[in-house]
């Protein structure tokens, strides 16, 4: 390295600040329920938040209905009717967690943007990026993993198709590895209680060991037993960390290249090699993208 050279990244502006909201029993204002409300409810609701919905039932999304009629009072409160406006109305944006319009009144959704800067809650208007605090992103779940990809305001349609490619590129037994690798964690953390200090340490590089060792198939592979074996002959002796061939499994790269295919074309509903290209260039994509992916529905727009 040169002398003239930084020693870090250098800071490149613009982006915006991601993070993964925990937003379970939060109260959120949702300012209209059509096709666009209907998304947000759904992610809302995934979350665990605890949503007013403010929107005439006679222009409401089935979708929206729908949620709205299944749902548990405490997940949703409705209120038929018209929001009126920040000054006017019943409801306070000062009494909300994160508030939401999507609505086809951008005046009246610009004076919700600035009752609720005036306040400092966090505030999206749907279709006025200058109104948004933050923003959404394309989505996918599996269980514990979520992958949001953002272009930074420039291009939803392009977050939406490169979502699509990294979901086709997906293993599909990720769900089960991240499963495995929690209650490992669990498990270790059980035996070794704590926060912080050398044993955290210790912990965390026991961890960052076994998931470097084993695959992602073997991780969701590996039964109680095998979980208890690597701690008793691993954690338990000097923090060893012992690989799948250790605990007596058989490692076959080929056979794991062999099945990832298979999956991949599955998930596309069949298929030939073309499809596995674009799968796995929809990875590659996935790593580079000046965007979001949060290690963690597929709702679909369709307008
Ligand atoms: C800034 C942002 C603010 C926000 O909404 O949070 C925003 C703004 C705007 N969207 C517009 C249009 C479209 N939006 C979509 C789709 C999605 N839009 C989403 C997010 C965002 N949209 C945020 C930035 C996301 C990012 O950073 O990438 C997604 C990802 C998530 C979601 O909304 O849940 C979801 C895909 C979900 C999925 O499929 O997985 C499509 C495609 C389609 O519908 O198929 C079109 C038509 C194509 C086009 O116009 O490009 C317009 C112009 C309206 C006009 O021209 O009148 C604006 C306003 C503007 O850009 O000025
Ligand atoms: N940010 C984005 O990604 C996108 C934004 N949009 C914009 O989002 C807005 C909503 O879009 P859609 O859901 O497709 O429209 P829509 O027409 O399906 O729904 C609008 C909803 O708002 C309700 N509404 C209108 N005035 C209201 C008020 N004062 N109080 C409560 N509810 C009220 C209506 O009853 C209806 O349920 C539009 O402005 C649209 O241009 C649309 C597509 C993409």
């Amino acid at each position: 390295m040169s002398d003239s050279e930084p020693p870090y990244p250098p800071i490149v502006k613009g982006a915006s600040f991601l993070l993964a909201w925990r937003l379970d029993g939060r109260k959120v204002l949702l300012i209209g329920g059509g096709l666009v409300a209907s998304g947000r409810l759904y992610y809302l609701l995934e979350a665990g938040a605890r949503v007013t919905v403010v929107s005439p039932r006679k222009r409401l999304h089935p979708e929206t209905a729908y949620r709205i009629d299944v749902s548990n009072p405490d997940d949703i409160i409705y209120e038929d009717r018209d929001y009126v406006g920040p000054e006017e109305d019943k409801l306070h944006v000062t009494d909300y967690d994160m508030v939401l319009t999507a609505i086809d009144e951008v005046g009246l959704s610009r004076k919700v943007c600035i009752a609720c800067r005036q306040a400092r809650v966090p505030v999206n208007v749907a279709d006025v990026p200058p109104e948004c605090d933050f923003y959404f992103g394309s989505q996918l779940r599996r269980g514990p993993l979520q992958i949001m990809v953002s272009t930074s305001g420039r291009g939803p349609k392009i977050a939406s198709l490169i979502r699509k490619q990294i979901e086709a590129s997906l293993p599909s037994d990720v769900e089960e590895a991240i499963d495995s690798v929690g209650k490992l964690r669990g498990e270790l953390r059980q035996r070794a209680p704590g926060t912080g200090g050398p044993l955290g340490q210790k912990r965390m590089n026991w961890m960052i060991g076994i998931c470097d060792a084993w695959r992602l198939d073997e991780l969701g592979g590996m039964t109680p037993e095998v979980r208890k074996q690597l701690l008793d002959e691993g954690w338990n002796k000097d923090g060893k960390i012992l690989s799948p061939k250790d605990v007596g499994l058989k490692s076959g790269i080929a056979g794991w290249l062999a099945d990832t295919r298979t999956k991949v074309v599955d998930a596309l509903g069949g298929g030939d090699m073309q499809v596995l290209k674009a799968g796995v260039t929809g990875f590659v994509l996935g790593a580079v993208i000046p965007g979001a992916i949060y290690i963690g529905s597929l709702y679909q727009r369709r307008r």
